[in-house]
């Protein structure tokens, strides 16, 4: 390519980036816009709601439809995906407390689902951001929900036993573990491996065949476990990309889960209902008698109207030995009539049925 293309095609480029340039301000105009029609139309007590889940999945949707490329669909609605996030933070900054600290695959599910507009807090537990939510110290939480390796995160069941939450969302993330290291540390003379306790058993068979004879340290988080081999010598973390960018560690071994598809869900909790978008999930908790059969009495109206179940999970209840709650989430909204007829009859044979929130299905 001559100089004299290369400086053709910037120029064009110099261009397109006036008009894009532009159009996001023109946008941004339009959602300040919306903000003030939204305080204008509000009853006398009511609080205003900026945002709109619901919305924000049909414009990442209608996004990826009317892409043409070359830019890939995922690529070009984590575009749009930030500067919706800019907009609603001129309309309203959102704060997310998340599972810290800063680095964890939590946060990067936060950014992913909210963008990078928004205020976002660490807390050192689960139940922490429960409680933040709960206090309205932030608009909305997110908390990690079930890996697809290592099951159910029991400590974000028994929170939804604890605190009234409503789900607004889910995220799913892949996820990536490396074997990182600190600039001083000689890496054959590892003597401990820092992670969290489900990272260590998602690296498990790697873990056996590269350094059997490793101590292996269960810490309260991966980026806990980054923090602290940056200052130590012979101490290696597993730990994502977030965490080895922020604390400055070398990655000694890349992708070291034991499975190539090993994948987070993750839920945003908050106290607002998201109304239906015709490609929803519903998540609920269900307490059933102690007799026989009661499993089978709460699947059979899920199976007799075709409702697909994506999920079913058991925890033991707080309320009695060897009593027990299910958490079920499915395909549809709760205020679907299919649904509701299914939420009826169901809780005509539960001792107790709490519909834990209805949200987008994750578009990104
Ligand atoms: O449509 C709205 O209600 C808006 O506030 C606008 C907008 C957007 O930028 O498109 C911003 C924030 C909401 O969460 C959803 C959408």
């Amino acid at each position: 390519m001559s100089e004299q293309e290369l400086k053709a095609l910037r120029v064009r480029i110099d261009s397109l980036d006036e008009k894009v340039l532009e159009l996001i301000s023109e946008r941004a105009r339009c959602a300040q816009e919306v903000a003030r029609v939204k305080m204008a139309s509000l009853a006398e007590g009511e609080v205003p709601v900026f945002y709109r889940p619901e919305r924000e999945a049909q414009v990442l949707k209608r996004v990826m439809e009317r892409n043409k490329g070359p830019l890939g669909n995922e690529e070009m609605a984590r575009l749009f995906r930030e500067i919706m996030s800019s907009c609603l933070a001129l309309e309203q900054p959102l704060k997310v407390a998340y599972l810290g600290p800063e680095g964890t695959f939590t946060q990067a599910a936060a950014m992913k689902h909210f963008g990078h507009a928004v205020i976002s807090k660490p807390m050192a537990a689960i139940d922490e951001v429960f409680r933040e939510v709960a206090a309205g110290a932030v608009n909305f939480g997110v908390v990690p929900v079930e890996n697809s390796t290592e099951g159910a995160v029991n400590h974000t069941l028994d929170s939804f036993l604890e605190h009234d939450m409503v789900i607004c969302g889910e995220v799913e993330l892949r996820i990536h573990h490396h074997l990182l290291v600190g600039e001083n540390t000689k890496t054959d003379s590892i003597s401990r491996i820092y992670s969290h306790a489900q990272s260590l058993a998602q690296c498990r068979k790697w873990l056996d065949a590269h350094y059997p004879n490793v101590e292996r340290v269960a810490v309260s988080s991966n980026a806990e476990a980054a923090k602290r081999v940056k200052g130590e010598w012979n101490s290696a973390a597993i730990a994502g990309d977030m965490a080895a960018g922020l604390y400055g560690l070398t990655r000694l071994a890349e992708k070291i889960e034991d499975r190539p598809d090993n994948s987070t869900r993750f839920l945003m909790i908050g106290n607002q209902e998201v109304p239906p978008t015709g490609d929803d999930k519903t998540s609920i908790i269900v307490s059933m008698s102690n007799k026989p059969g009661a499993l089978h009495e709460l699947l059979v109206p899920f199976h007799d109207n075709g409702i697909d179940l994506t999920r079913i999970e058991t925890r033991p209840s707080r309320s009695g030995k060897w009593t027990y709650v299910f958490f079920i989430d499915f395909v549809g909204h709760h205020r679907d009539p299919l649904v509701k007829g299914v939420l009826e009859k169901i809780s005509q044979e539960a001792v107790a049925l709490k519909v834990l929130g209805s949200y987008p299905k994750a578009v990104l």
